[in-house]
């Protein structure tokens, strides 16, 4: 097979944010390391933050290249330059951001019909319903990858089977969530937008769910060692091929730096963001992030602010969004944090290079919203979290996190912010005792905190191990480049 590889083409093509290229185009690099030629797909302005990462790429001599579609924004009635789920200014403008990716087809299909090495397979983000008819044009198979955790798309699918959310009396009504081997209750708002009944994205989440069940393959960003019997199981309930082939950003094996550069233009110097955590205790400091894109109400967020200064522990903050702040919080976050927290606090306004972070043993504990890129990240580098989930299929993450891996504690959230961004005026619904208590039990140093790191450091073995040659996502991977190279044969 090995001469041929280079004739086999991965045409990847992420959905439109961050959440969704960042680990895409780690997987085109774990496909391009063993061989293949790959294209990634994205749109003009969802490549312009990340020039970075592709620039380091392009370096690398791997056979990976860029391109770019036009998607017309304006003519949706986006803001200008605005292409992706991260930069739209609210919520209500996905349905325009979904109407024009549909754009994006026609422009796929020309640059697919013009590359000198014919394409194999497409790899498609989660909401491009259309792209397995593409595929079946060309007479090559599609796989999708959503962005989410065995564990999560299988309760998803189950959901989709069995529908209990619709017999819910209310959106906080809880219900079973059938088909796991134990008893799990979430209510209707703890789910993803699909499951909330919203009527103004019923027409979508259908025409979305339509095209997954079109799909030749799953691709999951899992290791089988985290999640175990889920993929298995998504598997033999969804009748689809699922191969879990992570965590994908272990893919960046040479040095601390290197990992720097996976993602936007960082929003602190990476040396110095090394230099503080080595200027730190092992296991010492808390981490603080959630996700690419969500942000708190300046009242939350200060209550956040008090709650880790309580904790009285070192702790990296990153704060995105906070332009649209009002400059009072700005000042409270110089005044109060940086001033008064002096070296406990390493606040980062916008972009962290996290997993760069997250690798440093100097890290003991992560306070997350429970995105399933930063709970793979955190478990793969061994660090237990104390979980704040905030909407998505973060509560299900959550619970993985908690009951099945026992590698978390949780904050106490109950409901869901429903939206991707607090409103301004909404007050606190953490409070700074929560807060504190929440990463006291996380950094705690106690039989029961043991037990919890002694858990998360065994899953960070066991999926580096799950990555390197003979481990089950390298194998799947393996298996991945097979079966595309077979229907290549066709
Ligand atoms: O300052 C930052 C912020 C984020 N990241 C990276 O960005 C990604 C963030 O992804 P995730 O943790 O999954 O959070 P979201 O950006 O909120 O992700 C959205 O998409 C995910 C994948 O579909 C879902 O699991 C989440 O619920 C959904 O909110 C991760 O790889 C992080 O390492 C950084 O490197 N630096």
């Amino acid at each position: 097979m090995e001469s041929g590889l280079r004739n086999l083409h991965f045409v990847l093509i992420p959905w439109l944010g961050m959440s969704h290229t960042i680990p895409m185009i780690d997987i085109g690099r774990l496909l391009a390391e063993r061989g293949v030629t790959v294209t990634v797909v994205m749109t003009r302005d969802g490549a312009a933050p990340l020039s970075p990462t592709i620039a380091q790429i392009a370096s690398s001599g791997l056979p990976i290249r860029f391109a770019t579609l036009p998607l017309p924004s304006v003519e949706v009635g986006l803001p200008e330059g605005c292409e992706t789920g991260d930069s739209l200014p609210s919520m209500d403008l996905m349905p325009n951001l979904y109407r024009g990716s549909k754009f994006l087809r026609q422009p796929l299909e020309e640059l697919l019909r013009e590359q000198t090495i014919a394409p194999s397979c497409i790899i498609c983000g989660a909401r491009y319903p259309w792209t397995p008819e593409v595929a079946r044009e060309l007479g090559i198979p599609c796989f999708i990858f959503q962005g989410f955790g065995s564990f999560a798309l299988l309760c998803m699918h189950n959901l989709y089977c069995y529908r209990p959310h619709e017999r819910a009396s209310s959106p906080t009504e809880p219900f079973v969530v059938p088909g796991l081997p134990f008893h799990f209750e979430i209510a209707r708002q703890q789910l993803p937008l699909q499951f909330q009944l919203l009527p103004r994205f019923t027409e979508i989440c259908n025409e979305v769910r339509e095209g997954e069940l079109a799909m030749d393959g799953v691709l999951v960003n899992s290791v089988d060692e985290l999640e175990p019997g889920y993929a298995e199981r998504l598997a033999a309930a969804s009748g689809k091929k699922v191969y879990t082939i992570g965590p994908v950003s272990l893919c960046y094996k040479s040095g601390r730096l290197d990992m720097a550069n996976r993602g936007k233009k960082l929003s602190v110097d990476a040396s110095r963001c090394l230099d503080w955590l080595d200027s730190m205790k092992p296991r010492s400091v808390i981490y603080v992030s959630f996700g690419s894109f969500s942000s708190f109400a300046p009242a939350q967020l200060m209550e956040l602010g008090y709650g880790l200064l309580a904790s009285n522990r070192p702790f990296i903050w990153v704060i995105n969004g906070l332009e649209r702040f009002p400059g009072a919080v700005n000042q409270w976050l110089q005044e109060k944090l940086e001033k008064e927290g002096d070296s406990k606090c390493l606040l980062i306004r916008g972009w962290a290079p996290q997993v760069m972070i997250l690798s440093h043993p100097a890290v003991g504990g992560f306070l997350t919203h429970c995105g399933w890129n930063s709970t793979l990240e955190s478990a793969s580098a061994g660090v237990p979290m104390a979980t704040w989930p905030l909407f998505s299929e973060q509560f299900l993450n959550e619970k993985l996190i908690l009951d099945v891996l026992g590698i978390g504690v949780a904050v106490g959230v109950k409901t869901s912010m429903q939206q991707m961004r607090q409103s301004p005026e909404e007050g606190a619904r953490i409070s700074r005792e929560e807060v504190a208590k929440a990463v006291e039990r996380l950094m705690d140093g106690g039989q029961e905190g043991e037990e919890r790191r002694r858990r998360a450091k065994e899953f960070g073995e066991k999926a580096r191990k799950a990555m390197m040659e003979g481990g089950s996502s390298y194998e799947n991977v393996t298996r991945l480049i097979e079966l595309v190279a077979t229907k290549a044969k066709e």
